[in-house]
């Protein structure tokens, strides 16, 4: 019987960045925003910070099959998210858990570059994935940028290319996709706000394809992002939400934390998105310790 008050569980399979706004931190941090208790198995150990990844180290695939093992039979998560994990033999280990039942509720983020440009994932990854672990995710959500090396194509030019990515990457096996991060050119006459931008990911299921859109949040603190969206994704299943409901709520997820980081100056490259609800804000200080980024946001 379970106690009440007990929290769900989720787990994380995923890098540590040591600026804390990607990765196992981001994870963490999101889970506890959602009141899901975040459990860890790590995958590498990055030397990161807000201008970019300088040094990479991978976590030996015993080692990181030893932290699953011991987290699923311990505390029994609902729903498990994997980030980054860097190398073909622990996406392999992983694919063969999931194809054996043992990783429910599935989120794949197929992290394979840094924003700022740095490879994430080594040799064979991209390969390994497609073959092991993909076809067992119940929703994998790679950006644009991923989804075209999947698929082996350029990046979408337009709504209707990211489209197709969606749809092309539900053949691979998987249960449903979101390819996030589209940025198109608004349609004249559209509402939300004077930002010309709209940020679109493309959810697709065997029952077709929908686009959830909203204006871009004009931010140069989006370090962290699809961390951030693939997390909440997981924390959201691991309450009980169904699928469709997770994915709107981590979208709103994401859209407030960008909300809530775009005055912040944290560190000196693209700060990190905050997962500190509304006690992240220090009204009291915005003034005069960011004057840096001072721009306003409109309503979501
Ligand atoms: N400036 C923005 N305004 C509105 N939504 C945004 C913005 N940047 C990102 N998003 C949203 O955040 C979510 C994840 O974004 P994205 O695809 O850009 O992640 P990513 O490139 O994988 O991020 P990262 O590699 O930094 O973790 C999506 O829902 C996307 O639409
Ligand atoms: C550890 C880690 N995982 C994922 C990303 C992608 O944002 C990152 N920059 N670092």
């Amino acid at each position: 019987m379970t106690r009440s008050g007990t929290p769900p569980v989720a787990l994380t399979i995923a890098g540590s960045d040591s600026g804390g706004g990607a990765g196992i931190q981001a994870d963490l941090a999101t889970f506890a925003a959602l009141g899901v208790h975040g459990a860890t198995a790590i995958t590498a150990v990055t030397v990161q910070d807000t201008t970019g990844v300088h040094q990479v180290h991978h976590v030996p695939v015993e080692v990181v099959l030893a932290q699953v093992h011991a987290v699923l039979t311990d505390l029994r998560p609902t729903a498990v998210k994997t980030g980054m994990l860097g190398e073909s033999g622990i996406v392999r280990s992983l694919g063969a858990l999931a194809a054996d039942g043992l990783l429910p509720q599935l989120v794949v983020d197929p992290v394979l570059v840094s924003t700022s440009g740095h490879r994430l994932a080594g040799r064979g990854v991209v390969a390994s994935l497609r073959e092991h672990l993909l076809p067992h995710a119940d929703v994998i959500t790679p950006n644009t940028n991923e989804a075209a090396v999947l698929l082996g194509c350029h990046p979408p030019a337009s709504l209707e290319e990211q489209s197709a990515q969606a749809r092309a990457l539900l053949e691979l096996g998987c249960t449903a996709v979101v390819v996030t991060g589209g940025a198109f050119a608004r349609s004249p006459g559209s509402h939300g706000g004077s930002n010309h931008v709209q940020r679109t990911d493309v959810v697709a299921t065997a029952r077709g394809v929908r686009v959830l859109a909203g204006h871009e949040i004009d931010t140069s603190n989006d370090h962290g992002t699809g961390c951030t969206f693939a997390s909440a994704i997981a924390g959201s299943l691991a309450t009980g939400r169904p699928l469709d409901a997770a994915v709107q709520a981590a979208r709103s997820f994401v859209r407030q934390s960008l909300q809530r980081s775009a005055s912040w100056q944290l560190g000196r490259g693209r700060g990190p998105v905050s997962h500190l609800g509304p006690r992240g804000r220090c009204e009291r200080d915005e003034p005069d310790l960011h004057p840096r980024n001072t721009r306003t946001q409109q309503p979501t």
